[in-house]
């Protein structure tokens, strides 16, 4: 979660005020979240001075923070600040004169300058990265970012690494920016989340601290959910299905695989054998708003909705599975299904969501629901005009996408808050995971990815945004107001589907 604190990253240098009416820099040494305080230090006629400033101060002190910038060379340029922004951004003016060589002494690459830039910022940055060894806090909703490695094409046309993820949920984007009189800067923006992996981590650690910890919620009756999101070509895929060798994927490396691993796990433990339950897989895709089953020949379903608001997918396929190897065999079959829609003229699969579900059924004559847990790879987050092709049908599907986007961002904003009413009926992918956002018994984990290039830079931007949002759960009246307006401001949002939104915060407005 965003505190006040966790916004101050060791090394980074902050503005400070002090008692007799000077502002200047200094540099966070230490964060101690049991204290709630930060440890500062500057220099003063040659003394190293500090002090430590508790939670409050800084609260009353941030004012006055107007800049994060990383390093003793670096000047500040106030007047273009951003202010009002949540995160602390920060303006560096590059040193004028000199010309460095690069880590592997090329001078040749395009962004030359920033990419020296971003190394100079990462060398004042303390990296702590995430291991197997720290500890996994329970979360009703999870929210983590990963980074995935510069490509063999990335790294071929030399394109720069724009993204540094010191560790403790925090990722920063180095965004390469330029003056009017053409001085190049960085824009640094902080992005704090549950958890942050950078380029170094594997499927296995990811998923203990993402969807691990949704598994035992299953078997306690609960239905969680697991999201992959991000650009296209940022990893949703190899993290949810598995590693890729060319284009072979290794399905035994995925979220999806190890967590049938762990659900025969448990329902072989004795704690949970007295429930007598079983377990069922589906797997189906949602494109353009239609639901396809990937284990039934791409059957066209139909989504109905009872009088008791209960969703049913009619006709899904449910095979009864007894080890992870019959999960690993039905994830290839539907991937293979998916896959296959890639190469078709009209049905990119990549622009549809994936839904894995794992289901416990006791072994009584009704097989009755006990827990359920949706492992979902996401459609890229890409515009309308991002797409190579611009012809209607592509228009559609894009405009389609970020309405299912946008609706699962407010059902899951809506969870957060306890909130009477979620907005489910936006968008089929809402639609059919209805029971994951209602009530107590509900889990979420969203796993937002990123591509490091500089090339990606504003899709990457566009993707933290979006899996920050759902940490604002307390929005205020105006900012709810500015959301909807935004949302409305879109080609996609559907005026008719967001209608009980409006009248909810109308209502809100007239304090009914
Ligand atoms: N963490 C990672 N480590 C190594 N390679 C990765 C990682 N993440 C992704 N890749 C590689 O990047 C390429 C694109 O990844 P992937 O297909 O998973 O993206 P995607 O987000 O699912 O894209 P799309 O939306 O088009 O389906 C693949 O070749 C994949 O192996």
């Amino acid at each position: 979660m965003e505190t006040s604190l966790s916004r101050f990253l060791v090394g980074l240098s902050v503005q400070i005020s002090r008692s007799d009416g000077r502002v200047h820099l200094a540099t966070v040494k230490s964060v101690d979240t049991v204290k709630s305080t930060v440890m500062v230090e500057w220099q003063e006629r040659k003394i190293c001075r500090g002090k430590e400033v508790s939670e409050s101060f800084i609260q009353n002190m941030e004012k006055l923070i107007f800049s994060i910038t990383a390093g003793r060379r670096k000047s500040v340029a106030p007047q273009e600040l951003n202010k009002g922004s949540k995160r602390l951004s920060c303006v560096i003016k590059p040193p004028e004169i000199q010309t460095k060589r690069g880590k592997f002494g090329e001078v040749t690459r395009p962004n030359q300058k920033f990419y020296e830039m971003i190394q100079d910022f990462r060398e004042t940055l303390e990296i702590t990265p995430i291991s197997a060894t720290d500890l996994i806090e329970p979360h009703r909703i999870c929210v983590c970012v990963r980074k995935r490695p510069l490509n063999k094409q990335e790294i071929n046309k030399k394109e720069i690494d724009v993204i540094s993820v010191p560790g403790r949920g925090a990722l920063l984007v180095h965004e390469p920016k330029q003056k009017v009189d053409l001085t190049k800067y960085l824009d640094n923006q902080t992005f704090h989340f549950d958890y942050s992996f950078d380029e170094t981590a594997t499927n296995d650690l990811v998923y203990k601290f993402t969807a691990k910890p949704l598994v035992q919620s299953i078997f306690e009756g609960c239905m969680a959910t697991c999201f992959a999101y991000g650009q296209t070509g940022s990893g949703k895929t190899h993290t949810m299905g598995g590693d890729f060798t060319g284009r072979q994927q290794n399905s035994a490396k995925g979220i999806y695989a190890l967590a049938a691993q762990d659900v025969f796990a448990c329902l072989n433990h004795r704690r949970y054998s007295n429930l007598d339950l079983s377990a069922y897989v589906s797997f189906f895709e949602i494109y353009n708003g239609k639901v396809y089953d990937l284990l039934n020949k791409k059957a066209k379903l139909r989504v109905l909705e009872d009088d008791r608001q209960q969703v049913q997918v009619v006709g899904l396929e449910e095979v009864y599975v007894t080890t992870a190897e019959d999960v690993i065999r039905v994830i290839q079959t539907g991937s293979a299904c998916r896959t296959s829609g890639q190469t078709s003229a009209n049905a990119n699969s990549s622009r549809s969501h994936a839904v894995l579900q794992i289901v416990l059924r006791r072994n009584d004559r009704a097989t009755s629901l006990h827990g359920k847990f949706s492992l979902v790879d996401l459609a890229g987050n890409e515009r309308g005009t991002d797409v190579s092709s611009n012809d209607r049908s592509t228009l559609v599907e894009t405009a389609e996408i970020n309405r299912s986007l946008l609706a699962l961002k407010e059902c899951i904003r809506s969870l957060g808050k306890n909130s009477d009413h979620i907005p489910f009926r936006m968008s089929t992918l809402t639609k059919v995971l209805r029971d994951s956002f209602i009530g107590e018994k509900s889990r979420t984990c969203m796993i937002a990815m990123v591509s490091p290039g500089m090339a990606s830079c504003e899709y990457t931007m566009n993707t933290l945004r979006y899996a920050d949002s759902p940490h604002i759960f307390i929005t205020s009246t105006s900012q709810r107001a500015n959301e909807l307006v935004k949302a409305m401001e879109q080609t996609s949002y559907n005026i008719e589907a967001g209608l009980p939104d409006l009248v909810d915060h109308s209502r809100n407005l007239l304090g009914l």
